[in-house]
């Protein structure tokens, strides 16, 4: 069998497939989807970190009795709290539930008695994972998540599917306030990668659209009923096949946005506007639209009018990848999308396994002018809509169940040797660790160095084992089509190695990544959690992180260890695995605010090549070679030589023969 087939998100997790596909260290056991370990024993009391005020739109008096991550069998008891977050460096000015910690993990697989049980004792409506449901539409959803082999919610999904769906109502009544059902809210949620967030927002999304369908609203069928934002093409195509699936049979259509498509405004699908004339204009009716913001963003500068809006109807915005869309790499397009939303029942939810509190800040104001820009009308009929922030264990950590290892490799050349070693795990000294297996991923810096390293490792896996096939490159310089394909084959298995930057460090699922090479350290400890987030995903064992950090990177460490102490900590496991000693951990430099917003903005300087072209020196030093620069010279003289001596003889050839061809002689005027 080809265990490399398990990259495939198509590949399921049946039952039957399930037991025959165990055989890559992080394909682990599917059956229990948990990120976080259940608790068996609770070592220290709760903490709560309280800085600032709460307004009586906190859940966590309300749902004061929840613990998703507690063991059934301790239901009564208080939930489990974690210590500090030391290692956040946010400064979150809001109430901070970190909810889990142990001394000792135990990793079961949970029973389905133990299952409900639990789900019931923590008063847990997960109204979608139940088939024998009367309602048509929730059946079908519930079989396609059955499809799927899903059949234990996770805790992000355990956490936010009663709130989106209905709990929310519930809590309103049980405290006596306005019982008036809420059809709105906003939601921020921070849960850790592979935790299984896609399924946790979409979901409820498919069943509000459904009952928007279901309901007075059908006259609005086929106009754009909800967004999700994305920030890459590739996370994009992985929601809406998401979606799709999710969808099938419920006539609801998911839509990925692409370039000079169109949508149905509302009166062309009431037919005010004639059929023909949408065939004519490649108008497209979609009910839940996937899209980049800059891709829809330019769409909507392209309408004419906002008042013949396709997105009128649209009630439900998620923002995926929440940090990155509202950073000013994307804010504006971001914005540009949801202060264009115009219907007063709007719903916004943020998702993200980082969120720092000036986002947080940013998505509440923007909340606050968006609705001061309603129509007084609007503004009075519809209530105020909760904002409500849903967190998963330890804000802005990285997963625990992966082996997190710092390599100092001192050199540029140091790194490309360390890497070749991975490459070839034979070699690895014993006692360094679990080897790392294909398939991985390493990340880069700049798409130069993406493009330079590829190069350089495109003979190191030998031709019996299908050679320079096995390795490629993915960067946001490649044609769409490129990026498609090499996906897909890294999906099915065919490419190993797969070599990219940032761009795929962000919310994409490949279910059996074994590790993550980080070549040129993350500029950011968020960086760091998405790009060791592509192993270890659902809770599945067996995946490596390894750092290889140069001399030239030790000023800017220190936002990579505090996450792997982090990590380390909440796992129990030893700092000397992971080749961070306390040691270094205190001699580590410390930036400043500006130095990690310069770090975060532009990398580290030596590795860009942004700016050199005055001094191909310094570009040439961001290069990656394993051959030192002497050699190169020579090489470089040697190649000028023999390219000087053929243009010499070319010229030579070409030259008139000293004698003259007279027959060629036209004269004299
Ligand atoms: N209830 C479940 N049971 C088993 N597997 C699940 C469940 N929910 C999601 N998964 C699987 O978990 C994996 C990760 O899910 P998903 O991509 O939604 O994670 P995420 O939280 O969005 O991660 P990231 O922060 O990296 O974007 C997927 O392969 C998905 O199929």
């Amino acid at each position: 069998m080809d265990t490399l087939k398990l990259l495939s998100r198509s590949t399921g997790l049946r039952k039957s497939r399930q037991q025959a596909q165990h055989t890559t260290p992080s394909s682990g056991q599917p059956t229990q989807p948990q990120v976080l370990r259940r608790v068996e024993h609770v070592a220290k009391p709760s903490k709560k970190r309280k800085r600032g005020d709460h307004g009586p739109s906190s859940l966590d008096d309300g749902l004061g009795g929840l613990d998703f991550f507690g063991d059934a069998a301790n239901a009564s008891s208080k939930p489990a709290k974690s210590p500090k977050n030391d290692g956040a460096e946010d400064g979150d000015n809001l109430e901070q539930d970190q909810t889990v910690s142990s001394v000792e993990h135990v990793v079961q697989t949970p029973t389905d008695e133990e299952v409900r049980a639990t789900l019931k004792q923590h008063k847990l409506k997960v109204t979608w994972l139940n088939p024998m449901t009367s309602q048509a539409g929730p059946k079908r959803k519930a079989g396609n998540l059955d499809d799927q082999g899903y059949t234990a919610p996770t805790e992000v999904q355990m956490g936010a599917l009663p709130l989106l769906l209905d709990a929310l109502d519930r809590y309103l009544d049980s405290h006596g306030e306005d019982s008036k059902p809420v059809g709105n809210m906003n939601l921020l949620t921070v849960a850790p990668t592979g935790s299984g967030k896609t399924l946790a927002f979409m979901i409820p999304l498919l069943h509000r659209v459904q009952t928007r369908r279901h309901g007075n609203e059908a006259a609005n069928m086929n106009t754009v009923s909800a967004i999700v934002l994305a920030p890459t093409k590739e996370l994009v195509s992985q929601i809406t096949n998401e979606g799709r699936k999710l969808a099938k049979g419920t006539g609801i259509k998911v839509t990925q946005m692409r370039r000079g498509m169109r949508l149905a405004t509302s009166q062309a699908a009431n037919g005010t506007t004639d059929s023909a004339t949408v065939g004519q204009d490649l108008t497209v009716k979609v009910d839940v639209l996937i899209s980049t913001p800059g891709l829809l963003h330019s769409m909507l500068g392209e309408e004419q009018s906002s008042a013949n809006d396709s997105l009128c109807n649209v009630r439900d915005l998620v923002l995926d990848e929440a940090d990155v869309l509202l950073d000013p790499l994307f804010r504006e397009q971001t914005l540009g999308v949801w202060n264009r939303l115009s219907n007063s029942k709007l719903s916004v939810s943020l998702w993200s396994a980082t969120m720092g509190s000036n986002i947080e800040e940013l998505a509440a104001s923007t909340i606050r002018d968006w609705r001061s820009n309603l129509s007084s009308s609007d503004a009075e009929a519809e209530p105020e809509a909760p904002f409500i922030r849903l967190v998963v264990g330890l804000k802005d950590s990285a997963v625990p169940n992966v082996e997190h290892r710092l390599v100092y490799a001192a050199t540029e050349q140091g790194k490309l040797m360390g890497l070749r070693q991975l490459l070839h795990p034979a070699s690895t000294p014993q006692g360094s660790g679990t080897p790392l297996l294909p398939p991985f991923l390493i990340f880069t810096q700049t798409i130069e160095r993406a493009v330079a390293l590829h190069s350089e490792l495109l003979y190191d896996i030998p031709a019996e084992a299908g050679g320079i096939s096995r390795i490629a490159v993915l960067h946001a310089d490649l044609s769409d089509t490129a990026r498609d394909s090499v996906m897909t084959r890294f999906r099915k298995g065919e490419i190993w190695v797969l070599i990219t930057t940032d761009l795929l460090s962000r919310g994409v699922d490949f279910r059996g990544v074994n590790g993550v090479v980080n070549y040129d350290i993350p500029t950011s400890s968020a960086a760091y959690v998405h790009r060791v987030g592509r192993t270890g995903r659902a809770g599945r064992e067996g995946g490596v992180a390894v750092t290889l950090y140069s001399k030239e990177d030790i000023p800017y460490l220190k936002h990579v260890a505090n996450v792997v102490a982090m990590a380390q900590k909440q796992e129990g496991s030893s700092s000397k695995d992971s080749g961070l000693q306390q040691w270094l951990l205190d001699a580590l430099p410390k930036l400043s605010k500006q130095e990690k917003q310069k770090l975060k903005k532009r990398g580290i300087e030596s590795r860009t090549t942004r700016g050199k072209d005055d001094d191909p020196k310094a570009a040439r030093r961001t290069r990656i070679s394993s051959k030192p620069g002497f050699v190169r010279q020579a090489e470089n003289n040697r190649k000028g030589a023999v390219l000087g001596s053929q243009r010499r003889a070319q010229a030579e050839a070409e030259a008139p023969s000293e004698a003259g061809d007279d027959s060629d002689f036209a004269g004299f005027d």
